[in-house]
């Protein structure tokens, strides 16, 4: 694990400047950092702080819920492999700073619920966010390891519109002896977790069906304007009756089908019989299969106009890199 100098970590951020605040939650601030290396070099990266001040010599030392949470994300993400579904960690500073990689492109939250500048997501790029989460998910239980905050609000998107799992701070290892209190947020978390020893991968299976309910119908995960509120309570009853159309409004034959199937599997994770969940394995399967269907339909032609956008995408990254002011930067 890479240990910074937490002095080097304050002159990335300008002394933790205001015009360098990226994002607040409610037990972290993240930080746009700039990384001078030793090759002369400059990386720009995020860098998350507990939300109290971080300036090591004040009695803040005392171990906050806050900083309890952020020393969990590093310990955490830290002990992980990489994983191309998953924020990339890469050090921190005495365990009270941590550095990750900066994901410029906002949240899933704010993409599909928020964002009044950015088109709405067309349907292969839904599927293909569900596809890269649920891979996620898979690769977090085969490491032994409960997210416990899956939620869009924590889902990332990289310079390439990439999305990645983000935010461990809740993170817990199932093999550990003593298991933390149930915790998540409102609106993801699994009604039937009520007590420590029901923590298992069937939690994040839960949050994740509600993520994926919000990604195909476009409505939030709680909705106090509308009746019922919640997304499942309104939705699981729809899509026992076979009613796609409501959910997420018409589309072609085609897509009709695979949202009945992906609706499905949305209503078997949130089932209230935690056994007949499918595991995060399971769900990624049935997405790539959703996906073979109608990009099989694409046309040829279609397929050479997506790589076209990749690379426009990957040329404008390569450009905003070298645009901070006054400097050349370098992105990991
Ligand atoms: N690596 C990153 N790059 C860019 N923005 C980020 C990054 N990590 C987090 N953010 C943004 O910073 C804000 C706070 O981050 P985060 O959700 O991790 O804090 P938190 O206090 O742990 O959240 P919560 O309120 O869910 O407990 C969010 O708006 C998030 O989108």
């Amino acid at each position: 694990m890479k240990e910074f100098d937490y002095e080097k970590l304050v002159t990335a951020t300008d002394g933790f400047s205001p015009s360098r605040l990226i994002g607040k939650g409610s037990h972290g601030y993240v930080y746009k950092g700039l990384l001078h290396e030793e090759d002369k070099r400059h990386s720009v990266v995020a860098i998350k702080t507990p939300s109290l001040s971080p300036s090591p010599s004040s009695l803040l030392f005392e171990k906050s819920e806050q900083m309890k949470k952020l020393e969990n994300e590093i310990n955490v993400l830290s002990s992980l492999p990489c994983s191309p579904h998953v924020l990339s960690f890469l050090g921190h500073a005495e365990k009270r700073l941590m550095v990750v990689e900066l994901m410029p492109n906002g949240s899933l939250h704010q993409l599909l619920h928020v964002s009044t500048t950015l088109p709405p997501p067309t349907w292969l790029k839904r599927i293909e966010i569900a596809l890269q989460i649920a891979r996620a998910v898979h690769f977090l239980h085969g490491q032994g390891i409960v997210h416990r905050d899956i939620k869009s609000d924590n889902i990332l998107f990289d310079w390439d519109w990439e999305p990645k799992l983000a935010d461990f701070g809740l993170a817990a290892h199932l093999a550990d002896e003593k298991r933390p209190p149930p915790a998540g947020t409102i609106g993801y978390l699994d009604p039937c977790y009520t007590c420590p020893e029901n923590m298992s991968t069937k939690v994040d299976v839960y949050s994740y069906g509600v993520v994926l309910l919000e990604i195909v119908s476009g409505r939030k995960a709680i909705d106090v304007t509308r009746s019922p509120t919640s997304i499942v309570d309104w939705a699981v009853p729809l899509i026992n009756e076979g009613k796609v159309g409501e959910i997420c409004g018409g589309g072609s034959a085609v897509f009709v089908g695979t949202n009945l199937r992906l609706l499905r599997m949305a209503a078997r994770c949130v089932s209230s019989d935690v056994e007949t969940r499918p595991s995060a394995g399971e769900i990624t399967a049935e997405i790539v299969l959703c996906l073979a269907g109608p990009l099989r339909s694409l046309p040829l032609w279609m397929s050479f106009f997506r790589g076209v956008v990749k690379l426009k995408r990957r040329r404008t990254r390569l450009r905003e890199t070298l645009t901070w002011p006054g400097q050349t930067c370098h992105v990991r």
